[in-house]
């Protein structure tokens, strides 16, 4: 993979796909994680006279703006971390993209308007992505990947584009590919993987292949149910994935074949309703047996049996991956079991990797020191499916 030292960047507009996804409060940034991951690589860029284009997805809008999930915020936060005012299109590759990087001296940084906003951005159909990239690269004489979040996906501007310009990967990316390799080789033993967040559907699938890796999988947060109810209890309104019931039996029987110890929830914090994250208003959750979840409840941490449990599964790890907060850490209610899986890590001697958006801003939010933890990935999906050992489509195309 060439690296931006590869590149003649000085004069040249530099197209740079970031993944400045990061967690809003209304227009309030809650977690910059993110966007302090990639500044480095922008800095670098600006310093060597390149006319930098910053572009990103944020959220899951439906190809169409929506100003809920605008960049907007995100390209202020941007300016101050670098240090130097940064131009904000409204659009990605309309009148005002085109515009504002018109108007770009050397040295000088612009945002693109979120590229989810145009359909080409995610679509299934080749030509359709392919003619959002055409219009992607009709902006920019270099690209460079360093949205290392997004690397699993095959979207326009993480695929399709560095096919039609000279590229190279980031900093960023270089780093995050640098550690995860580590995992995929010789890993200090026991290798313990916990896994939860919300994302189910995309990340079941990766434990089918982390079973031949892992020592010990402990499971938490939404992920939880989809396997409680393959063990034959009752979730309640959990979030459950139904149709991938028969595929967590299968993974629990090999588990078991493989000597592979799969650890889950002995009890849950339950509640009739999901908390209010703006208000924080008290949810005064119930603990119940992880068998024993109301018809008209959902589970939303982890109990403080689970907890012990987990911790005490973390304590003799060699090396362990962390992907995905236990509960709703968004509310203080629901935030123990996140907590107590990252003190986890902290508490074992262990070479210790965080990855995910939401993971890392909630090992920040709890107060934790982000530079106790061996390293901290900014992809959750991404650096999943490159532990699974799967070809990353953006990864791929920066190699080619
Ligand atoms: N039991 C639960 N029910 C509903 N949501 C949950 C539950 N447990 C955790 N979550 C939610 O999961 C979300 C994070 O999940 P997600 O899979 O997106 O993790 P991530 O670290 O951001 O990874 P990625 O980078 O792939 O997005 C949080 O917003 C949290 O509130
Ligand atoms: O948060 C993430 O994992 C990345 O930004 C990718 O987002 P996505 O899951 O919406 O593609």
């Amino acid at each position: 993979m060439k690296t931006i030292d590869d590149l003649q960047v000085a004069g040249q507009r530099v197209f740079v796909r970031a993944d400045l996804n990061v967690p809003l409060d209304g227009t309030t940034i809650t977690d910059d994680g993110r966007i302090r991951a990639v500044a480095p690589t922008i800095a670098k860029l600006v310093e060597r006279g390149a006319k930098v284009i910053v572009a990103s997805h944020l959220g899951r809008p439906k190809g169409a703006p929506d100003p809920a999930f605008s960049l907007a915020p995100a390209a202020a936060r941007l300016g101050e971390i670098l240090g130097q005012d940064v131009a904000f299109a409204t659009d990605t590759v309309g009148e005002s993209a085109r515009s504002v990087v018109a108007g770009l001296a050397d040295g000088q940084v612009a945002v693109l308007e979120n590229l989810r906003f145009n359909a080409g951005e995610t679509s299934k159909d080749d030509a359709e992505r392919g003619a959002f990239a055409d219009q992607l690269a009709a902006l920019a004489d270099l690209y460079v990947g360093d949205g290392f979040g997004a690397v699993h996906r095959k979207h326009a501007s993480v695929y399709d584009l560095p096919k039609r310009l000279p590229h190279a990967a980031g900093d960023l990316i270089a780093t995050e590919v640098g550690v995860l390799k580590k995992l995929t080789e010789d890993v200090k033993r026991p290798y313990v993987v916990a896994l939860g967040g919300a994302k189910v559907s995309d990340k079941l699938a990766v434990i089918d292949q982390l079973i031949e890796k892992a020592d010990r999988i402990l499971v938490g947060g939404g992920m939880a149910y989809t396997f409680l109810k393959a063990k034959g209890h009752e979730v309640g309104i959990s979030l459950l994935q139904e149709d991938q019931v028969p595929a967590c039996l299968e993974y629990l029987a090999r588990a078991e074949k493989r000597g592979v110890e799969f650890v889950l929830p002995v009890d849950v914090l339950v509640s009739a309703e999901f908390p209010d994250l703006k208000t924080k208003a008290p949810a005064h959750p119930g603990t119940v047996a992880a068998d024993a979840i109301p018809a008209d409840q959902e589970g939303l941490d982890i109990g403080p049996k689970t907890r012990e449990l987990y911790a005490a599964k973390l304590a003799d790890a060699g090396t362990v991956f962390w992907n995905g907060p236990m509960g709703v850490f968004e509310h203080p209610d629901y935030a123990g079991g996140t907590k107590a899986v990252a003190q986890g890590l902290l508490d074992s001697d262990a070479f210790t990797v965080v990855g995910g958006g939401d993971s890392a801003a909630a090992v920040r939010l709890l107060g934790f020191d982000e530079n106790a933890f061996g390293h901290i990935s900014t992809g959750g999906g991404a650096s999943l499916e490159y532990l699974e050992g799967k070809t990353l489509p953006g990864l791929a195309a920066l190699e080619d």
